[in-house]
């Protein structure tokens, strides 16, 4: 299984609004039919060969204004001397690669290893459109903070969730392990679970259409349909969503991602967590957000925003970003954290 590089390339981008939601307009789903082809190039000449890229232009471009997080480490770190490092990851395309069927996307026990490793010298929480306990089962790691459904569902270690375990929504634990910390669309769970067995049926004979349930909201798969039938994954998302006018569509790699209309995101995730944990607003804190999706830039912004914190773009491709910084792909996330961490011990010895 190869890696991918889907992404929108740079200009097509929309930045604006939480995670691109696509507004509801007549007929949409021909729009959204030109968004899946932008955002899903079939090749790219950039995949697993950096070198051939290194004389395009335009990714010269791009890499100029968006530098290797590895090429910059020392210009990053600097920042973080003296401070207190708050670790923010996607889950897929930046801890496990990119592969056809979402059911196979493990992560590596090298990238295990490298993150518990960081989660247990930092306050590391990934954040990921799958649900939480989806993502839970793939990284199996109890040292970390995971917020699922793009950040609608979060779940903390038990222990260390004391603190923020009095927000809204605080339930019960998880598996003895984790604990929940806060649901944000909790009065969703009826419709979502509605609209994604209305998806599944109306789906099913789309060849290699698959629909996911995420808890919060619901991903349609198009990675194995047919190009030519990608207009029928978009019609039959479109027919259902027309009824529903609490729910929006946002494009995410080779999937359509359908989630409540509210004002939550991956960037209030990682503002709640920051307010939660007592690290938000300080100047003696750097957080760090590495992700490789539309969904992530509602992060990115939020950092870049407060000027408080670095993103850092997953990609091979030349897309325009809210991040600071590039990496290509999950290997090159492997070895920013494992330096990170080195950098942090050599740090810690020599105060
Ligand atoms: O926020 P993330 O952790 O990046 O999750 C976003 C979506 O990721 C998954 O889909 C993507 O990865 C699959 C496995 O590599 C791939 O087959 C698919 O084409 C990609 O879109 C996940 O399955 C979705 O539910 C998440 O919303």
């Amino acid at each position: 299984m190869g890696s991918y590089d889907d992404s929108p390339p740079v200009k097509e981008l929309n930045l604006n609004g939480p995670g691109f939601p696509i507004r509801l307009e007549p007929l949409r789903a021909n729009g959204w039919l030109h968004d899946m082809k932008v955002s899903s190039p079939t090749a790219s000449p950039m995949n697993n060969d950096i070198s051939g890229t290194l004389f395009n232009p335009v990714y010269r471009a791009w890499i100029k204004k968006y530098p290797s997080a590895l090429n910059v480490f020392d210009k990053i770190v600097a920042c973080g001397r003296g401070k207190k490092i708050a670790l923010f990851l996607d889950y897929d395309g930046t801890l496990s690669p990119i592969v056809d069927e979402p059911d196979n996307a493990v992560m590596s026990d090298q990238m295990r290893e490298v993150v518990r490793n960081a989660a247990i010298h930092l306050p590391t929480a990934i954040i990921s459109g799958r649900a939480v306990d989806k993502v839970f089962d793939f990284v199996k790691l109890t040292e970390l903070y995971y917020a699922g459904s793009h950040g609608m569902d979060i779940m903390g270690p038990v222990g260390k969730s004391s603190s923020v375990a009095d927000h809204r929504s605080c339930t019960n634990s998880n598996k003895g392990k984790e604990v929940k910390i806060f649901q944000a669309a909790t009065e969703f769970l009826p419709v979502i679970e509605e609209v994604f067995r209305l998806l599944v049926e109306s789906t099913k004979g789309i060849h290699g259409a698959k629909v996911e349930n995420n808890k919060f909201c619901v991903s349609v798969h198009y990675r194995n349909v047919d190009e030519k039938d990608w207009t029928l994954v978009a019609q039959c998302t479109d027919d259902i969503l027309k009824m529903y006018p609490r729910l929006q569509l946002c494009h995410g790699r080779k999937v359509l991602e359908v989630r409540p209309v509210i004002d939550w995101n991956k960037g209030k995730a990682v503002e709640f967590l920051l307010d939660s944990l007592g690290l938000a607003h300080s100047d003696s804190v750097l957080p760090i957000y590495i992700g490789d999706d539309r969904t992530d830039e509602d992060a990115f912004k939020v950092l870049r925003d407060c000027k408080q914190g670095i993103g850092i773009l997953v990609s091979s491709v030349p897309k325009e970003s809210h991040a600071l910084y590039s990496l290509v792909d999950p290997s090159e996330v492997m070895d920013f954290l494992k330096r990170l961490m080195i950098w942090k011990e050599q740090e810690a010895t020599s105060r």
